[in-house]
């Protein structure tokens, strides 16, 4: 499958433009990294690419069509700050099973311990919750992860746990991986080709 971003132009306000022209392809057996300064607008070409955002000039499609937004989104997004997207009232048992039910191998692959499941949000560190939002965005219908600066706050034992358990899986089920990082070794290491967002982005 291919998940294609063609000219994509989008502004929050009329006073800025933050995205112009931009065009850009992952793989399904791709991983593609996008580095660019901060502010530039890579978070909401993520957001626009996974369905959040829904006002924007251009086209975004799979394997040429456009994605319906009524049944589930095949583009997960995945974000830098994983306690944002989880409902604090719910305890991680709820949080963990509110898309899909994962199996025990994967949440042992993804290093997630039961006793966190009894938890709150709030009781658990912000590795331990990433971990969380990365199982959940991995329902079998899934075909394309967007991750957003996903390991920027974590140390960095726990960065190449999450990393390689996410393109182990990612590879072995054919998901393609847009990674955004300001991290450029980290892309070095992981991705398969390199996209740098200020070169793309026609401002
Ligand atoms: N909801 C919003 N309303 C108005 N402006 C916004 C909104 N979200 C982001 N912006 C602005 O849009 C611009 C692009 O933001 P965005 O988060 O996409 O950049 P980024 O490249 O991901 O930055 P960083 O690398 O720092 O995460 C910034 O100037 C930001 O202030």
């Amino acid at each position: 499958m291919e998940l294609k971003a063609d000219n994509i132009s989008f502004s929050y306000n009329k006073k800025r433009e933050i995205l112009k022209d931009i065009s850009l392809s992952v793989k399904s057996d791709q991983i593609i990294g996008l580095i660019g300064d901060s502010g530039s607008g890579k978070s909401t070409l993520c957001k626009i690419m996974a369905g959040y955002i829904t006002h924007y000039t251009g086209n975004v499609t799979l394997d040429g069509n456009q994605i319906p937004d009524k049944d589930y989104y095949p583009v997960q997004l995945i974000f830098q700050h994983p306690e944002k997207t989880m409902n604090p009232k719910w305890k991680m048992n709820k949080v963990l099973n509110e898309s899909w039910t994962p199996t025990q191998d994967l949440k042992d692959t993804f290093g997630l311990k039961d006793a966190w499941l009894t938890r709150w949000p709030n009781e658990l560190s912000g590795g331990e919750l990433q971990r969380f939002s990365i199982l959940r965005a991995l329902n079998p219908k899934t075909k394309f992860i967007i991750a957003d600066e996903i390991s920027t706050m974590l140390d960095a034992v726990t960065q190449v746990q999450i990393w390689e358990a996410l393109i182990n899986h990612c590879k072995a089920n054919n998901i393609g991986i847009l990674a955004v990082s300001h991290d450029d070794e980290l892309l070095d290491v992981i991705c398969d080709d390199i996209i740098k967002f200020n070169e793309i982005n026609n401002l």
